[in-house]
């Protein structure tokens, strides 16, 4: 098994930077997800790491080496893409052997190996059949254990989920993250799906026009996002501007807003305070707000979206509409219309730096 490194790295085509000094450590035997818009360049960046496409400048290292001038095949990475093009008139397991085959490796070698990698991707019993015989997620199976079938030091998927209808998608998702844990691979997910970013990953690189905007954690990036961008790109979030002033920001109305983790900021200067939609509470105004809520606004419901388990309240105050998200627990429900006050603590605002 081995790392990934990628230091510096920058790509062009014409005018166009597609990665612009891109620098991230894949750690060895993590689950990666790189996330971002269309056009960003996450694809470009794992053509990169394959070698299919080469870089500009920069370095790309695989397990401590270089691998600027090892072509694709020598790289030993294993990929899955999202239109996973099986040979249709071979069989699962002659699909999946194809790689061995290719490298010479003795017949009783590859009956095994196809086995194991079969066994792993829960298609024990299916490697005599053709891949229209099989369902859309078994064929991604196929595509898997294909990939993973020649003991790959890296694996590369990109969108491999994204054709799957959602249902059978959650279920790969469990799946490929048993089969990643349980061979340990370094792997790399391109995903356009936050959801499937959050819910898989050990990390998560987010881009933006090429550049990386921030990486981290899953929570550690939800919970302390650095800009607007990163903020509203992974999860949903309340977003106020204003002016710094020590610990928070002042807006335009003279209210003024806290927070307690995020960027230092000069007094003075532009800033923003990010507040998910989850940590506010909505009351009446009957009431006291919940301890701690040091964050206090008015505002007006103007519309409210039942989604079964949640509702969320959209809320209007000084020309901003303002999202709130509360469990539906049968407690009554708030009506369009209706003046409301919303509170939240400062431990649960982020300070971004404009
Ligand atoms: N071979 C190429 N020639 C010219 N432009 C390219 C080439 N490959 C990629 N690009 C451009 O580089 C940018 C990044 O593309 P890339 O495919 O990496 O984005 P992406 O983040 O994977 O997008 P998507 O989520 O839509 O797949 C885009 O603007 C794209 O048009």
């Amino acid at each position: 098994m081995a790392g990934v490194q990628v230091a510096n790295v920058s790509r062009s085509f014409g005018a166009h930077k597609a990665l612009d000094d891109v620098s991230i450590d894949f750690p060895d035997g993590g689950f990666y997800a790189l996330l971002g818009p269309s056009g960003s360049g996450k694809t470009t960046l794992l053509r990169q790491i394959a070698g299919f496409d080469f870089p500009d400048s920069g370095r790309i290292a695989i397990g401590g080496e270089s691998v600027e001038r090892v072509p694709v095949e020598k790289r030993r990475i294993g990929m899955v893409f999202q239109n996973y093009a099986l040979f249709p008139n071979m069989s699962v397991a002659d699909n999946i052997a194809f790689g061995l085959s290719v490298r010479g490796e003795p017949r009783a070698t590859i009956t095994a190996e196809v086995q194991r990698a079969l066994d792993l991707v829960q298609l024990g019993k299916l490697g005599g059949r053709r891949p229209h015989q099989l369902s859309g997620g078994q064929r991604q199976r196929v595509a898997l254990a294909r990939a993973i079938v020649t003991k790959p030091r890296v694996l590369l998927l990109d969108e491999p989920l994204g054709a799957l209808d959602k249902a059978l998608r959650v279920d790969m998702q469990i799946e490929l993250k048993r089969i990643q844990r349980e061979i340990g691979i370094t792997t790399i997910f391109v995903t356009h799906d936050q959801e499937e970013a959050l819910t898989m990953s050990d990390r998560i690189g987010i881009l933006r026009d090429g550049r990386l905007v921030q990486e981290g954690p899953p929570e550690e990036i939800y919970d302390r996002p650095q800009s607007e961008f990163a903020a509203t790109f992974l999860g949903d979030a309340n977003i106020f501007r204003g002016d710094a002033i020590g610990g928070g920001i002042k807006l335009p109305d003279g209210t003024t807003i806290s927070a307690s983790s995020g960027a230092s900021v000069p007094a003075g200067a532009k800033a923003s305070c990010a507040v998910r939609p989850e940590r506010i509470q909505i009351s009446t105004g009957a009431g006291k707000p919940g301890s701690g809520n040091a964050n206090m606004l008015k505002g007006q419901v103007s519309k409210r979206i039942f989604a079964g388990n949640n509702s969320t309240y959209f809320v209007d105050r000084e020309g901003q509409t303002l999202k709130v998200v509360v469990q539906n627990t049968g407690a009554e429900r708030l009506s369009e219309g209706q003046p409301v006050v919303l509170s939240w603590s400062p431990e649960s605002t982020v300070l971004i730096a404009a």
